[in-house]
């Protein structure tokens, strides 16, 4: 059973206040883009994680759990729980998404886990855990799991898990820029709660951005890139300060949107076409400001049997 999953761009991220639970309500819009894992589970009398790079994808995967800690070990127990049945199987991870570089990719190993043993494990014509379970089973994971199932455009509310999706228009052409060295989403939660503090800045309560909506909808690249926004940014930005010059490059190439992705560090930017999109890209390697540039386009669907 074969699963491949997309990596996310955060469109909008609005962190609101910190909630008693530790996580903060957010307004998160989520863009799934072409950058895919593929996880594969087969029948094993118990359960074991294989993690490669995908073939020609640079990712560097020595930092990914090949034991309990990884996620898509975690979801397989978590349907395997559901089931009632035992988790054997050997799953294998196939990196294409940066680790931990704000694009979600241990959530989508998650998500496409959650597809892969559902299948494996229950393969009756009826089966008893729906789409809509799997979704709900994400968010036992991960703030971010629900949305590698769903996949597309969605707006997400509470810690990002409470899904809706959003109504969009034709393709929208990325370029990524990678990094040396992931950065840790907690660390960099905290430090926006930490120059919220010193700066005095009280967080509002978090509204979806009417202006990313309509341009979403209308499929304005242009109008997108504008409204696009992430409270997550300025403490990315203070944790790792060279990406300055990365966002710096791709505005004085072009980009019609350049942003940080979610918590970072790997940066993202829109272009207007697709023929901007490769001359943004061939611009971006030649100016040397990243690890990788990847090209990639969205929304497309979430995890997939293949
Ligand atoms: C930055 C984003 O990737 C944007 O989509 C997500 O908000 C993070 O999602 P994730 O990696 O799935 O995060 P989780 O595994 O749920 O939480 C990891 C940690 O991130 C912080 N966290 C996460 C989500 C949220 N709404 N508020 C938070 O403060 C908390 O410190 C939490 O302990
Ligand atoms: N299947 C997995 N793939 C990648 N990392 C994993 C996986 N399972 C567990 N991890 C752990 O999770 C950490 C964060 O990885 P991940 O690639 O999901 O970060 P991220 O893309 O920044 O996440 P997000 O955008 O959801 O905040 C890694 O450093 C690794 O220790």
């Amino acid at each position: 059973m074969s699963v491949r999953v997309p990596a996310k761009v955060n469109l909008q991220l609005s962190v609101g206040p910190i909630r008693d639970d530790g996580y903060h309500d957010l307004v998160n819009v989520f863009h799934a883009v072409s950058l895919f894992d593929q996880v594969t589970a087969q029948h094993a009398p118990r359960l074991e994680v294989r993690v490669k790079a995908a073939p020609y994808s640079r990712v560097a995967v020595d930092d990914v759990p090949v034991d309990e800690g990884n996620l898509a070990a975690k979801a397989a127990r978590l349907v395997a729980a559901r089931l009632g049945v035992e988790p054997g199987a050997a799953i294998r991870i196939r990196k294409a998404i940066p680790v931990a570089g704000g694009m979600a990719g241990g959530s989508a190993d998650a998500a496409a886990a959650l597809v892969a043993c559902a299948r494996l494990w229950d393969d009756r014509d009826r089966p008893v855990l729906t789409r809509d379970d799997l979704v709900e089973l994400g968010a036992e994971l991960g703030s971010d799991v629900p949305f590698a199932v769903l996949g597309g455009t969605a707006v997400g509310v509470g810690r990002g898990e409470r899904l809706t999706s959003a109504l969009t228009r034709g393709t929208f052409h990325w370029v990524f820029a990678t990094a040396d060295g992931g950065l840790s989403t907690p660390a960099v939660y905290a430090e926006c709660d930490r120059l919220r503090e010193i700066r005095g800045e009280a967080a509002a309560p978090p509204v979806v951005s009417e202006a990313l909506m309509t341009a979403l909808a209308t499929g304005d690249a242009k109008g997108l890139g504008a409204a696009l926004t992430n409270d997550l940014q300025a403490p990315a930005l203070a944790l790792r300060p060279s990406l300055e010059r990365v966002l710096d490059a791709g505005h004085d190439f072009g980009a019609v949107g350049a942003l940080v992705s979610g918590s970072g560090p790997t940066c993202a930017f829109l272009a207007e076409t697709e023929e901007d999109a490769g001359d943004l890209a061939q611009a971006l390697d030649g100016a040397g400001v990243a690890r990788q540039i990847l090209r990639a386009q969205g929304p497309v669907p979430g995890a997939t049997v293949v």
